[in-house]
């Protein structure tokens, strides 16, 4: 039994994170905590691997403690940028057999949409992304659309793509959304929407749209059981669930 403790447990995303597990062949859930519970309950309930879907200004608090205490951590919370990795990396230097995962998106869908894109990039001179979230997300543009736009700036550089044109010259702040690598991301927050997001490429003549929906939280679910079970076999830094999915 993978002994699990969930940080953010009284969360949209915390409290399915919750059932999830609890519901899973081979996983105990012995921990659920929340802002203000101390982490040593983690330790004191023998936590092996613990979920994280807090906040961006409080999950590397969570994680130094984890990579600390040799607890091995699976993270859906967002706000990870190049510096933040290169920290985490630091740490598990120090504590070589512990695991981290960083998922920008758990559901397999939106991680087969991130791969399409990034394969896509290099035949199409535009792209352009936009996101669409429920209205109490608290942070844009979303970690998902943030790594897309990171995948598709790599894929072009490899091919040696030029930029995207564009010949705006005067707008108003935020028309053209914001700029990832070169990427224009768009975000739209609306009631009545989980998560959602289009990758639009365009070139002479043709357009191509990639869309992911995520319709319930459920979808996520898969995906952090798999990280669950991946990722004491995975010590350092693994920065995306295609890591362990088998996409050859
Ligand atoms: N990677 C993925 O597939 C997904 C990632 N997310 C991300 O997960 C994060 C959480 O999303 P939601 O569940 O919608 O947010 P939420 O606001 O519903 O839940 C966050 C929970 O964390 C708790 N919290 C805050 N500080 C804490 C601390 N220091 N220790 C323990 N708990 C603490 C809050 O009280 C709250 O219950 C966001 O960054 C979101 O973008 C959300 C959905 C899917
Ligand atoms: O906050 C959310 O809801 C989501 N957050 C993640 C993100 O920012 O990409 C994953 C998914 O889009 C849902």
């Amino acid at each position: 039994m993978i002994k699990v403790g969930v940080l953010g447990a009284k969360g949209r995303m915390g409290a399915l994170t919750c059932v999830a597990v609890e519901e899973a062949a081979g996983c105990e859930l012995v921990a659920q905590l929340d802002q203000g519970d101390s982490l040593d309950v983690l330790t004191e309930a023998g936590a092996e691997v613990v979920v994280d879907f807090t906040r961006p200004e409080v999950v590397m608090d969570n994680l130094a403690w984890c990579i600390e205490h040799g607890v091995h951590a699976v993270v859906g919370t967002t706000g990870f940028d190049d510096a933040r990795l290169a920290t985490l990396r630091d740490q598990l230097a120090k504590s070589p057999s512990t695991g981290v995962l960083i998922a920008p998106n758990f559901s397999i869908g939106a991680v087969l949409m991130m791969r399409f894109a990034a394969q896509a990039a290099q035949y199409y001179e535009s792209v352009e992304i936009i996101e669409l979230h429920h209205p109490d997300k608290v942070d844009a543009p979303s970690g998902t659309a943030r790594r897309t736009a990171e995948l598709i700036a790599d894929a072009r550089r490899e091919a040696g793509s030029g930029p995207i044109p564009d010949a705006t010259t005067t707008a108003l702040d935020g028309a053209r959304g914001a700029d990832v690598e070169g990427i224009r991301v768009h975000g739209v927050r609306l009631r009545g929407l989980i998560a959602h997001q289009e990758v639009l490429f365009g070139d002479e003549g043709e357009t191509l749209t990639i869309r992911h929906d995520s319709m319930a939280r459920v979808s996520f679910m898969a995906g952090v059981l798999l990280g669950v079970r991946r990722i004491g076999d995975a010590p350092g830094l693994t920065v995306g669930l295609e890591h362990f999915m088998d996409l050859s």
